[in-house]
């Protein structure tokens, strides 16, 4: 099993991971960010044992996984900056949340070593300071093997996230990004809509109804404090099927309203009915 572990993005998840390797694991870590006050928060909380805003630092380190926890946008990036360092061999993961390209791109930098992992495991909350090492317990962790994965690679990947508790399932990396990009990234996109929609209400009115929030608004709207850099980039990361779902949205709410306007009591009925009985499935 891994010794020693670094993880590049000292954020909500990359500090999760590492708490989660420390305790459980006894592994020692080793934090990369590009903001100090990540690395400084980090060291002081004892989410990451060791840290530095260099990534040059990490060759010392030695590391046997490296671990990238950085909004998908900077993958590219970080994927350069470790080609410079790292031996070759190195196992490499990640924790983000659209696969497809990525993975492809990933292994262009390090072929079979790396493997790509989406833990469905999260809130809305962003920050080192977030850290939970219980965080992937007992939660579904999607890894996206390719013809070119190494073997060995992803059997000790699988095994690490098992160790955590975590339920380890395999997908290919461009249907990952169909699923989550409709049951993840459309209601993110929704809520943020949402909100949106809401502004421009309170305006209209001239009524600010963000202060007469009921259960429902809160349950729903939770995931709009999410992060806009990360959720950014997931968007445009995976921006086809995004779309994709947005429209068919797009056509649903168009259905909702025509049933409404139109006074369509039996169907309206039966709209609902079905959404109720999906919803009711799923717990
Ligand atoms: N927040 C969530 O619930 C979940 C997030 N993810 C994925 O995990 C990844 C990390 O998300 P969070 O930890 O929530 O974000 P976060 O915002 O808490 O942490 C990201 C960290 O990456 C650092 N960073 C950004 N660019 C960098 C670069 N070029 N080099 C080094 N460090 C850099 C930031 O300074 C920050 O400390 C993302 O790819 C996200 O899609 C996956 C599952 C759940
Ligand atoms: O806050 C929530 O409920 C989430 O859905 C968190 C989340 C965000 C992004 C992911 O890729 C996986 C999980």
């Amino acid at each position: 099993m891994f010794k020693r572990v670094a993880i590049v993005g000292v954020g909500f998840m990359g500090g999760s991971f590492s708490l989660a390797v420390k305790s459980r694991l006894g592994c020692s870590t080793f934090g990369m960010d590009i903001n100090p006050e990540a690395i400084k928060r980090g060291k002081e909380l004892g989410v990451i044992d060791e840290g530095s805003t260099q990534m040059l630092a990490l060759r010392d380190f030695e590391p046997d996984l490296v671990v990238l926890a950085v909004p998908v946008g900077a993958f590219e990036q970080v994927a350069r900056g470790l080609k410079e360092v790292l031996d070759e061999k190195v196992l490499i993961t990640d924790l983000g949340s659209v696969k497809g390209r990525l993975v492809y791109m990933m292994e262009d930098f390090f072929g079979g070593y790396f493997v790509g992992g989406h833990p469905i495991a999260g809130t809305e909350k962003s920050g080192v300071q977030y850290s939970n090492p219980e965080l992937f317990k007992n939660k579904r962790v999607v890894l996206t093997p390719t013809q070119r994965t190494d073997r060995l690679a992803l059997q000790k990947v699988k095994f690490m996230w098992e160790r955590l508790d975590a339920f380890v399932e395999f997908m290919d990396p461009f249907v990952h990004d169909v699923v989550f990009g409709a049951v993840s990234h459309l209601p993110h996109a929704v809520a943020f809509a949402l909100m949106d929609a809401m502004e421009k209400l309170s305006k209209k009115t001239n009524i600010d109804l963000f202060l007469y929030p009921g259960g429902g608004f809160k349950d729903f709207t939770r995931i709009a404090a999410s992060d806009p850099v990360m959720w950014r980039d997931i968007f445009l990361e995976n921006r086809e099927n995004l779309l994709w779902a947005i429209e068919e949205f797009i056509q649903s709410l168009e259905k909702l309203k025509g049933l409404i306007e139109n006074e369509k009591k039996e169907e309206l009925i039966e709209y609902l009915q079905r959404a109720r009985e999906h919803r009711l499935r799923i717990d």
